[in-house]
């Protein structure tokens, strides 16, 4: 049967390749249905292939690979395939294919693979320019989200319905770091409103509990963290830096009691994090210290460089 089912698959995209209406029309069964994630075609075998044969019009340089092929007892053979489109697009399919006992097609789900969002981490201390930095980033590069874990608990905060306002304001106030499970989905959200492909994730993960709570909820399958973006800067800058920004930025945060426990946290909290991804080669280290504008230049080529790295 296994061998059977992987004969009449691989006939099957033979024919598929060769663009061949009545052929492929020849391999389905007189009652049969075609799902992709455009369109359905059916009841019939005619509609099907008349489907197929419309793709083929709109991209004649569309081919098939088969990847690998799945089978059971049963008589549905799942493949794997590659769609190639053109030159620049190839497309990872899912197709679930059922046959009846004469050997042809009853119906057909193909599945498309979306490529995973991209994430960069951005850390660095407080100060260091990792929101100025971002802010440029977006200016630029018009697939990526700035997602500021820091902007999303004010915000949070500032809502009145929100359970966990209070909470959030203290733990800020402390310069301390707010539960995971709180951060977690509201970076999700935010992710999931943007509808951007690439993120840049602000202020995470800054704390042990912060990875967890990023593995646990988002995780491999969630999206592909292609590094840190780690901005480094000394302390005395900083200080100034946030004082100065204090003048006019309304945080309750950036103040001399607050920046100095932002300071402890950072330090004890979020370097070890910053050095795991550094011991995995993960961290793209940038010179904070600079004028923005220098900074910039930097930052750019590492941007570039994340954008040209395959997805997955
Ligand atoms: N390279 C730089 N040189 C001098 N000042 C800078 C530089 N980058 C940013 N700043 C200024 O320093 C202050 C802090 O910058 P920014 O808000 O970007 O830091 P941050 O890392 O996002 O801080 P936080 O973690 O506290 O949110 C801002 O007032 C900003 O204008
Ligand atoms: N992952 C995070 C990010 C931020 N916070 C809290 C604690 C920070 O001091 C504050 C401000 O963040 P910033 O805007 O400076 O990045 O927000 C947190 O608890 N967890």
């Amino acid at each position: 049967m296994a061998e059977r089912l992987r004969e009449l698959t691989t006939t099957y995209f033979k024919v598929w390749n060769s663009h061949d209406q009545a052929g492929i029309e020849a391999l389905h069964s007189e009652k049969s249905t075609l799902k992709d994630w455009n369109a359905e075609h059916g009841p019939t075998r005619a509609d099907v292939a008349k489907g197929i044969a419309g793709i083929w019009k709109d991209v004649p340089t569309i081919k098939i690979e088969i990847v690998d092929l799945f089978t059971s007892v049963t008589n549905t053979c799942v493949a794997s395939i590659r769609v190639i489109v053109d030159a620049a697009t190839t497309l990872k399919v899912t197709d679930v294919i059922e046959y009846d006992d004469a050997g042809l097609v009853v119906r057909l789900d193909a599945y498309v693979a979306q490529p995973k969002p991209k994430v960069l981490f951005v850390l660095g201390g407080p100060g260091a320019g990792k929101g100025t930095q971002c802010a440029k980033i977006v200016e630029e590069f018009s697939d990526w989200a700035h997602i500021s874990a820091g902007d999303c608990l004010r915000a949070e905060r500032q809502d009145p319905n929100s359970k966990d306002g209070e909470l959030i304001e203290q733990i800020i106030k402390e310069g301390k770091i707010v539960p995971v499970a709180i951060t977690v989905k509201l970076l999700q959200k935010a992710m999931v409103a943007s509808k951007k492909s690439c993120f840049l994730i602000d202020g995470f993960p800054r704390n042990l509990d912060n990875v967890t709570g990023w593995k646990e909820n988002v995780g491999e399958l969630g999206a592909q963290v292609c590094g840190v973006l780690y901005y480094e800067a000394k302390e005395d800058e900083l200080e100034k830096r946030l004082l100065s920004r204090g003048e006019t930025s309304g945080r309750s945060d950036d103040n001399i009691d607050s920046i100095r426990k932002r300071f402890k946290t950072y330090i004890s909290e979020t370097m070890p994090i910053i050095d795991e991804y550094k011991a995995k080669n993960l961290v793209y280290t940038v010179d904070g210290m600079p004028p923005a504008d220098e900074v910039w230049k930097v930052t750019q080529g590492i941007v570039r460089q994340v954008e040209a790295m395959p997805p997955m």
